[in-house]
């Protein structure tokens, strides 16, 4: 199976709307042309959109280190209740005043931050959204990690980098772990986990489903969603023992401990759990190899009935047509990470139908930067 399909038309990719190679390319790198087509009456807006376009590609580590400072000043939560002066938020952050003042004209240039009247700074939608969303501060703050890992993209991508992400996540490996640990991570798990219960919720209807198993489930923030939208849902969540026992008090806090059980194990090792007939794999493939992805649908299939219901949910590749979230970010966030991978709808459907399912659904997604949907069903 490749990443990219030999099939992949590379003029559709954003940013490459014409597909130039040979003489049209050569033209557009001539000096001479670009010089005429920046004077031209025709073409002089195309010459600046794409050089914005341009310069914002080359700025856009900058862009993520301003957004990476507010939150590391806890900006937003400050400018929450009301707008303050620059010398205030010096004060506040223990930033002096001029590179205060150099900081709040990036935040404001890239709408994260607004000169109110009076010359108050305030927050804008942006910001002040950011503040709503579960894990985000914390997602952006772990960034610090894989910043460093891309620090040197040919290596990086050459795969000699030495990845600190590789070792961020170590129950991604079913190994050792003390369960302070597997707390701490399931804790921003859990809490990233938030959008993407939403957004799966929002595509997948379990109204026929009677027992739902959350494979990989970690602290159960998927099963407690689904079994508060779903009141007549019993709930199996399956994760290894470190892990799985973090759900308990999570789904009494939620009210719906009475209908759940909660298994530990691996699905390295051990067959997953009968009994359910629908099964859910919320960001569990994306952590892993084809090899082991193959060997854990197998599993799903023989623990279903027939006509059971396998829910994959998670971020995946554009496909044909490359994205930002899934080829840029989730991408190398994956491969960062070394053990699994970002894959298209269309990989994780092959890899369905070969452990024998039937996909039944790909709902739109709502965010692709949160997550994609498919749904498969074991044949009747
Ligand atoms: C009231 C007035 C004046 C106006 C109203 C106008 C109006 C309706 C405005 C709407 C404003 C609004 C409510 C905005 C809401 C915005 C939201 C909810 C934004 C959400 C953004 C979410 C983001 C950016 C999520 C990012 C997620 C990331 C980066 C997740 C990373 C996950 C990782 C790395 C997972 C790793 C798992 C592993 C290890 C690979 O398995
Ligand atoms: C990326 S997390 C996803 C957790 C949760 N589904 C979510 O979306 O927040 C992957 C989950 O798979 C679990 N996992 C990894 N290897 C496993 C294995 N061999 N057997 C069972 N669970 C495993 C991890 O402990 C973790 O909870």
């Amino acid at each position: 199976m490749t990443d990219v399909p030999a099939d992949m038309p590379v003029a559709r990719g954003r940013g490459n709307s014409g597909g130039f190679a040979g003489w049209n390319a050569r033209l557009i790198a001539s000096r001479r042309f670009q010089k005429w087509a920046a004077g031209s009456f025709l073409t002089r807006r195309i010459v600046r959109r794409e050089g914005e376009a341009l310069f914002d590609l080359l700025a856009g580590f900058c862009h993520s280190q301003i957004l990476s400072a507010l939150v590391q000043f806890e900006m937003p939560g400050k400018l929450m209740n009301a707008p303050m002066t620059a010398e205030e938020l010096s004060v506040q952050c223990n930033v002096p005043l001029d590179r205060m003042v150099i900081l709040v004209r990036a935040a404001t240039a890239l709408g994260l931050l607004k000169r109110k009247r009076g010359g108050k700074i305030g927050l804008t939608r942006r910001s002040a959204a950011l503040v709503g969303v579960p894990g985000l501060q914390a997602m952006i703050r772990h960034h610090d990690i894989l910043y460093r890992d891309l620090a040197d993209p040919a290596a990086f991508f050459r795969g000699e980098t030495e990845t600190e992400l590789a070792s961020f996540w170590p129950y991604v490996f079913g190994g050792d772990m003390e369960p302070r640990a597997a707390a701490a991570y399931s804790d921003l798990m859990a809490q990233s986990l938030e959008l993407v219960a939403d957004d799966t919720l929002r595509s997948v209807d379990l109204s026929n489903v009677k027992t739902l198993l959350d494979v990989g489930g970690g602290s159960g923030a998927f099963l407690a969603a689904a079994g508060r939208e779903f009141p007549h849902l019993n709930l199996m969540l399956f994760d290894l023992p470190e892990v799985a026992p973090s759900a308990q008090p999570r789904f009494e806090r939620a009210g719906v401990a009475g209908r759940s059980t909660i298994l530990g194990g691996s699905f390295l090792n051990d067959p997953i759990p009968s009994g359910a007939d629908a099964i859910s794999l919320i960001r569990v493939l994306y952590d892993h190899s084809d090899s082991t992805v193959t060997a854990l649908l197998a599993k799903c299939f023989d623990a279903l009935p027939a006509g059971g219901r396998l829910i994959i949910s998670e971020p995946m590749l554009g496909g044909d047509v490359p994205e930002r979230a899934g080829d840029v970010y989730f991408a190398l966030y994956t491969l960062a990470m070394k053990t699994g991978k970002t894959r298209s709808l269309l990989e994780i459907k092959a890899l369905c139908e070969a452990a024998g399912f039937e996909i039944s659904a790909s709902p739109a997604p709502f965010r692709p930067f949160i997550t994609r949907c498919l749904e498969a069903r074991k044949r009747l």
